[in-house]
């Protein structure tokens, strides 16, 4: 059964809107549970776009299900992470200026800051994955830093239309096939939605999955412990 991880940034997108304490991503949490989540992912960004410290600290006590913690190599929030001591910790790119995550990390050529980062996680207890752009050379320099997971970027396979989609997903299985080689886990995520994510589910070895934006609108629309329901009733179909 593929796992459903929830990332629930863009309930707090919504709150810091207008600076406020409404939507709160902790209740988001506790409904996506409710709805069959298996994770809870969040993203503490350097520039605090959406999820808050407070958050963290208020997830940590209450989400019953697997926490994902993703973050950057950045030293001080490496130190909230392991004092968070969350199930998982992501390691994502940041950079200011983007509108959302662009692409994976650059394992192969920053392998020393990434290394760091991973080996203080390590070192709380804490499992690792990193967040890669599917090319079977970063899954390969992955491996070699002795992380627990990738989860492979489904941006561009999101984005890409008919053919194009296809070259995506092709992609996307031979990172599995490398992935599941190399003894690590294979997750994925990024602009995963109700209906381009069968797909991607059904690639083989895929263990996890990690939706934020598609779950939160329709979440808008039908309310988040519906949104996930309907999530995992499609992922439930496929494997
Ligand atoms: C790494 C990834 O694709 C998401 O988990 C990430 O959180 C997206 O960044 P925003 O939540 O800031 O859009
Ligand atoms: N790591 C991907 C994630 O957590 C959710 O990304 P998105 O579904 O919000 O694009």
């Amino acid at each position: 059964m593929i796992e459903l991880g929830v990332n629930i940034d863009h309930v707090a997108t919504v709150r810091q809107a207008r600076r406020t304490y409404e939507p709160d991503p902790v209740v988001a949490a506790a409904l996506a549970e409710q709805g069959g989540a298996d994770g809870i992912t969040f993203h503490l960004r350097e520039d605090r776009r959406h999820i808050q410290d407070r958050d963290v600290d208020v997830l940590m006590q209450t989400v019953t299900v697997k926490t994902n913690f993703e973050l950057a190599c950045a030293d001080d929030v490496v130190a909230i992470a392991c004092h968070a001591k969350p199930d998982w910790g992501l390691l994502v790119p940041e950079s200011r200026e983007e509108v959302t995550t662009e692409g994976g990390l650059d394992v192969i050529n920053d392998k020393g800051r990434i290394a760091k980062a991973i080996a203080r996680l390590k070192d709380a207890g804490i499992l690792t994955s990193l967040f890669i752009d599917p090319e079977p050379a970063q899954v390969e320099a992955a491996a070699k830093l002795g992380v627990d997971a990738v989860e492979l970027h489904t941006g561009p396979y999101a984005l890409a239309k008919h053919d194009a989609r296809q070259v995506e997903l092709s992609r996307l299985v031979a990172c599995g096939q490398a992935t599941q080689s190399a003894n690590m886990r294979l997750h994925a995520g990024h602009g995963l939605n109700y209906t381009n994510v069968r797909d991607v589910a059904m690639i083989p070895a895929m263990v996890e999955l990690n939706i934020g934006h598609s779950i939160v609108s329709r979440a808008v629309m039908v309310g988040m412990r519906e949104a996930v329901a309907e999530m995992r009733r499609i992922l439930d179909l496929v494997a």
